[in-house]
């Protein structure tokens, strides 16, 4: 077996699409390493041109905050964007040599500039805004203003009012004292506040304190509660949906009748999508959302923007609990708000509900001062104890959280039932990798078993078995080579596999891009399965499989292998991670945290030690205002 990694991008290549040769001057510079894309160049240049603004230094640092936003920050910290930016492929050394600008002369011009609006009540109408050492793109402040606003105004309101009895009664019904650990007091949180957050990892019980929250809010004195559930996407959603409903399910019929059936819908669907209105939704400030609590599960994976809609469409009076585990990778789009409001605790002043702390006070106890800090102050509540799986993933898991590399590799050495290290480099040999080949034939020959019988349902269910998982998307370690070599041992192993064309019988699929009309989004998954004669594909959306004509199916890939980003909000069986080598940029904590967390049964690391250790150390760095504010 071969690599076919990139070679470093340091030379020119006419033939590549993210070169501009007509750039000069520093945007040529970091353009040819890398650093730049061909977009970030042109809206660098076109806003020059506009300006008009010819200070070359303001218009690298205006494609530097279009770079970072394609990296899933929200602005340029202008102080380190100079030590922490990293190409895949790229030496950090070539990177360093640049001409970065020095940042006080860098700040003056940005100060100077005509493109650049400074301070919160500088002018309105420039394309950037700068907040101390940070620059935005105008829209992207606006919208994290939009988020700390909704956050300030909420913490100003007189707290909800709440039937401390009542509450009392509900949690010592719905949350036995023996098992309830931190749940308890997240529900009782949740009831005294506005806005709330419900951290924790997998299978820490998230979901059963929600639809027990939800309980105690439906036992208050008052109108029926008018619940909404919502999760970035459709798949999370009808996750959430099956969830709750197996909880309430075991309420008593009181608790379930004021409850009713709750159903999750993806957030676009809640905000009322229009077709062809420009990311703007039917639910906006001026036509609010009609609830009195709003749940978003999955909330890592929000991003800024849509983050900003919701908090635009909530009513004052609306409650709005965010669930979801804050150590995962954020959203794939720029933006880490939840990950943001939980650090923002240490900063924010926060305030304490009253009535509060009399009913949590026997909750409190296991936490630390920061933790209860957290909890009464800025209703921030993670849970930590999993119910669901224990052992090695756990363990595993929760090394890597807490950044213990050396027992991370302990955990792996060990070698249970449920973790497996494999010790390689990119040039992988055949015969190491023959468990990684077992898992995918295995799964695949089930898989297109259902596929050819038509079994939706039961194609659906074998989609999520085993998933190979990497941080690359090309190169030897990349999503493409894995997809092509899984379909190779695919091929060999399954009679007539692939034979029938694109839209072959067993064709794992996503979707890659958003599609409204369809009901599918960025990362749902189906599989093409036989329908009469013919063939169609399966979803799974809104909590229905549906078989879909293919001929409608637009942005979809083949799915054997995909990145970690994309795998937030799935899980599967069995998964392999495939690591790039120590000094690849996207190797970091959060990443490696989010592929083990998929894995519901094994979780297979292809990876060197040091790429191990190395992804441990480096939590990754995002640039955002949120957290300091408050
Ligand atoms: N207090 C508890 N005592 C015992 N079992 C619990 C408790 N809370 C939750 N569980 C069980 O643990 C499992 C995981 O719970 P739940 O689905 O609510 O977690 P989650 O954090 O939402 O997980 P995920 O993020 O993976 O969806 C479920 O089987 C649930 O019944």
């Amino acid at each position: 077996m071969t690599t076919d990694q990139a070679a470093p991008a340091t030379t020119v290549d006419p033939f590549d699409a993210q070169q501009v040769r007509r750039a000069t001057g520093p945007l040529a510079d970091f353009n040819r390493v890398g650093v730049l894309g061909a977009a970030d160049v042109h809206v660098a240049t076109r806003l020059g041109r506009l300006g008009p603004e010819t200070d070359t230094s303001v218009l690298l640092a205006v494609a530097l905050t279009v770079r970072a936003l394609r990296h899933g920050s929200v602005c340029l910290d202008l102080a380190t964007v100079a030590q922490v930016t990293a190409v895949e492929g790229v030496d950090r050394a070539v990177v360093a040599a640049l001409p970065w600008p020095e940042p006080t002369a860098w700040t003056a011009a940005l100060e100077r500039s005509p493109l650049v609006a400074v301070g919160a009540d500088g002018a309105a109408d420039r394309p950037l805004r700068r907040l101390g050492g940070l620059l935005y793109l105008d829209r992207y402040w606006r919208q994290e203003r939009c988020i700390a606003e909704m956050l300030d105004r909420a913490a100003a309101r007189p707290q909800p009012s709440v039937d401390a009895p009542r509450v009392a009664a509900a949690v010592a019904r719905l949350f036995p004292a023996e098992d309830s650990d931190r749940q308890r007091l997240a529900a009782v949180v949740a009831a005294h506040r506005w806005v709330s957050v419900l951290a924790g990892g997998p299978g820490t019980g998230k979901t059963t304190t929600v639809a027990k929250l939800l309980a105690v809010l439906a036992d208050q004195p008052g109108d029926p509660l008018r619940v909404a559930m919502a999760a970035p996407t459709g798949k999370a959603a009808a996750r959430l949906t099956e969830a709750v409903a197996g909880v309430t399910s075991a309420m008593d019929a009181a608790d379930q009748e004021r409850l009713g059936t709750l159903k999750a819908s993806t957030l676009h669907r809640l905000l009322g999508w229009k077709p062809g209105a420009r990311g703007r939704f039917r639910h906006d400030r001026s036509n609010r959302l009609p609830y009195d609590v709003v749940v978003v599960d999955e909330a890592s994976m929000v991003s800024l923007t849509l983050m900003a809609r919701l908090a635009e469409a909530l009513r004052d009076d609306c409650r709005l609990v965010l669930v979801g585990d804050p150590d995962q990778l954020a959203s794939v789009e720029a933006g880490a708000v939840l990950g943001d409001l939980v650090a923002r605790e240490a900063t924010a002043p926060g305030v304490q509900p009253a009535g509060l702390e009399e009913l949590v006070t026997r909750d409190l106890g296991d936490l630390t001062g920061t933790e209860q800090h957290a909890a009464l102050h800025d209703g921030v509540v993670r849970l930590s104890h999993v119910h669901r799986f224990s052992g090695d993933i756990l363990d595993l898991a929760e090394a890597v959280r807490s950044g213990r590399a050396d027992d991370v590799l302990d955990v792996l050495a060990r070698g249970g039932e449920a973790v497996e290290h494999v010790d390689l480099d990119g040039a992988v040999a055949d015969e190491q990798l023959r468990g990684v080949r077992a898992d995918t034939v295995a799964a695949g020959e089930d898989l297109v078993r259902a596929a050819r019988s038509g079994d939706a349902a039961a194609s659906l269910e074998r989609l999520d078995r085993h998933r190979v998982l990497c941080a690359h998307r090309e190169g030897a370690y990349g999503v493409r080579r894995w997809s092509l070599l899984m379909e190779e041992w695919l091929r060999e192993a399954i009679d007539g596999y692939a034979r029938e064309g694109r839209w072959y019988v067993g064709r794992p699929l996503m979707v890659t891009s958003n599609d409204y009309q369809l009901r599918l989004f960025n990362g749902d998954t189906g599989v093409v399965v036989q329908d009469g004669s013919g063939v169609r594909a399966a979803f799974r959306r809104d909590n229905v499989d549906d078989l879909l004509p293919v001929s409608r199916l637009s942005e979809v890939q083949t799915v054997h292998a995909m990145s970690v980003h994309r795998s937030q909000g799935s899980q599967f069986a069995r998964v392999t991670l495939v690591l790039p080598p120590a000094d690849s940029p996207l190797l970091t904590r959060e990443l490696l945290y989010t592929a083990i967390t998929r894995a519901k049964e094994h979780v297979r690391i292809v990876g060197t030690a040091e790429a191990l250790a190395a992804a441990v150390r480096r939590p990754i760095a995002r640039a955002s205002g949120l957290r300091e504010r408050g």
